[in-house]
């Protein structure tokens, strides 16, 4: 089974590394590095990073791992999976719901296989049209389905927290391969079972 390690997916080398440069951080903005509650805090940091970037030491593609010839042709809809990733020009969080769907051509995939291969492509530096479009790629040349559609929905927290300050504004992005292309029917069908 193609599961995904969250931790060891650093080698040592750049663990260490990566602790001295947080330290480097802490020490530019000002800090006093050598305070107690930081004593920790670069290995904590790194421990964060391995987690919330370990989607670099897995290959999407085997995360759908096990699929199962199904006889089953119409809308399948894995909604609702919750997902954080770090936008790549602030390194800052952003975060919500992925929702797919698919009509299968013969070949299903097991449902959780879905949430893990938003782990494995949300777990990196990202922007949210392209978490968009390789979940619409990877679904389709894996299971080559008849069609799939993806939405995410996204709050980004550079847009909260500094710059241009605006809590709670959501970002949606949608990609459609296949028959979602050109029938509109289903797309209507797959957002109205999204609500
Ligand atoms: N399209 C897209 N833009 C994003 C995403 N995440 C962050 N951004 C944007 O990336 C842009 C980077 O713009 P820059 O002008 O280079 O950086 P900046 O001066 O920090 O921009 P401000 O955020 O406007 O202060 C900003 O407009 C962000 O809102 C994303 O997932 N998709
Ligand atoms: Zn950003």
């Amino acid at each position: 089974m193609a599961s995904i390690e969250y931790k060891n997916t650093l080698v040592a080398e750049n663990r260490e590394q990566i602790e001295h440069h947080v330290k480097e951080i802490l020490r530019l903005i000002g800090e006093d590095v050598d305070r107690e509650g930081l004593l920790d805090t670069p290995a904590r940091v790194t421990r964060m990073y391995e987690e919330i970037f370990s989607g670099y030491a897995a290959n999407p593609r085997d995360v759908l791992g096990v699929t199962f010839d199904e006889q089953h042709e119409e809308l399948v809809i894995i909604k609702d999976i919750v997902y954080y990733s770090q936008c790549e020009h602030h390194m800052a969080p952003f975060f919500g719901k992925v929702h797919v769907g698919y009509l299968p051509s013969g070949k299903v995939a097991g449902l959780s296989k879905f949430a893990r291969l938003v782990d494995v492509v949300t777990r990196k530096l990202q922007v949210q049209e392209r978490i968009t479009s390789e979940l619409a790629d990877i679904l389709d040349e894996v299971l080559k389905p008849h069609g799939v559609m993806v939405v995410v929905e996204g709050e980004h927290m550079c847009m909260c927290s500094r710059g241009v300050k605006k809590y709670g504004s959501q970002t949606v992005t949608s990609a459609v391969r296949g028959s979602f292309r050109k029938d509109s029917t289903l797309r209507a069908e797959f957002l109205s079972l999204l609500k």
